[in-house]
């Protein structure tokens, strides 16, 4: 019989020319466990990297902590790199000058992060003017063309407008403009198609679809829903309480899920990637579906506090079945071929 695909400790993907590196990244407040708990991954050029997970899992935090816009009194370790540049204990000045011009957010509720009381067209033209030499008239034009480049026609009246005479899908097309027209390497888009009509859902996925290709951005999208994150990822990382439980390719994370929490979080989903998958037969393990427990293959000598293992192929799950010899067991052909 051969042999058990054999784990290895994670190594990182991407690592020479990754836009962004996170390492061991921790998020925590006062008095509190933590809420962000070790989490590592690259961003590569052109990638769309998905952080999955439920509501209270870390997504966000970890989106703020890339951005440097964690309250104060959160304590973060570990390291984020953009650039080779350092961005955990980065004074402010440095955070200031990646954001927006470097790494762009765009938020769920992308109204409440545009000013009010300021036209589109003064917004735009003050974050490319913060960004660049651009005169007031060349910023002018490049904004114009950053809001036909994200398929609004109607440029000239747009900028004139205030932002609750917009509606959300079109707030959050003049975000991703905003992102365009200060030249921003990394887009990050925080659950940005959740509060949108399906219909409109779609057309903000395949704009950033096209910017990704189009641009050389890469994109980090932060997301509950596997059947959005299936239409627009490449790789999706799975958090579950402030961990990543599961890495890998979307499509090949969703047809086969190695964590019981991935499955869970498939169970979920609606119509967009049809049925949900099936739960793999592991006949040698009793497989918990509780996604809270430590060890989710019920090994009495594990103590749960499992470490993310890479599979061959480079998937990587929380889960000590995957562990190199320790818990080997006879292997099924579903785990050989895997
Ligand atoms: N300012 C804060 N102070 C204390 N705890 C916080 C703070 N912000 C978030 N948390 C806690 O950190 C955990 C992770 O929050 P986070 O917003 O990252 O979750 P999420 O996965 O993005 O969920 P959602 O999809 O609902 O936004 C939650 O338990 C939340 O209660």
């Amino acid at each position: 019989m051969s042999a058990r695909p054999r784990s290895q400790p994670s190594t990182p993907r991407f690592e020479g020319d990754a836009v962004l590196s996170v390492r061991d990244l921790r998020v925590a407040f006062p008095g509190a466990e933590p809420v962000v708990d070790g989490i590592s991954f690259d961003l590569a050029p052109r990638q769309v990297l998905a952080v999955a997970g439920q509501s209270g899992s870390g997504k966000s935090l970890t989106a703020m902590a890339i951005m440097g816009l964690l309250p104060h009194r959160a304590e973060v370790t570990g390291s984020i790199t953009f650039a080779g540049t350092e961005l955990v204990g980065a004074s402010e000045s440095v955070l200031a000058d990646v954001r927006g011009a470097e790494i762009a957010m765009v938020f769920q509720e992308t109204r409440s992060a545009l000013n009010p009381v300021l036209t589109i067209g003064k917004q735009l033209v003050g974050a490319i003017r913060a960004n660049s030499d651009a005169s007031a008239s060349q910023a002018r034009e490049m904004a114009g063309d950053a809001l036909r480049e994200v398929k609004i026609l109607d440029a000239d009246r747009v900028l004139e407008s205030y932002p609750h005479q917009l509606s959300g899908g079109m707030c959050q097309r003049v975000v991703i403009a905003m992102a365009l027209a200060c030249g921003s390497r990394v887009l990050i888009a925080d659950e940005p198609t959740t509060a949108l009509d399906v219909s409109v859902q779609r057309d903000i996925l395949t704009l950033l679809e096209q910017l990704v290709r189009d641009r050389e951005m890469s994109c980090i999208f932060v997301s509950h829903d596997l059947g959005v994150i299936d239409e627009i990822a490449d790789h999706v990382a799975v958090m579950h309480t402030g961990q990543i439980v599961e890495f890998g390719p979307v499509r090949q994370t969703i047809a086969d899920p190695l964590h019981p929490y991935t499955r869970e979080l498939l169970s979920h989903l609606d119509s967009l990637v049809g049925e949900p998958a099936p739960v793999p037969v592991v006949p040698d393990h009793q497989a918990s579906t509780d996604p809270d427990r430590g060890c989710d293959w019920g090994h009495e000598d594990c103590d749960g506090d499992t470490e993310l293992f890479t599979l061959p192929g480079g998937r990587q799950v929380r889960s000590c079945l995957y562990a190199p010899q320790r818990y080997a067991p006879t292997p099924t052909m579903q785990e050989v071929t895997r």
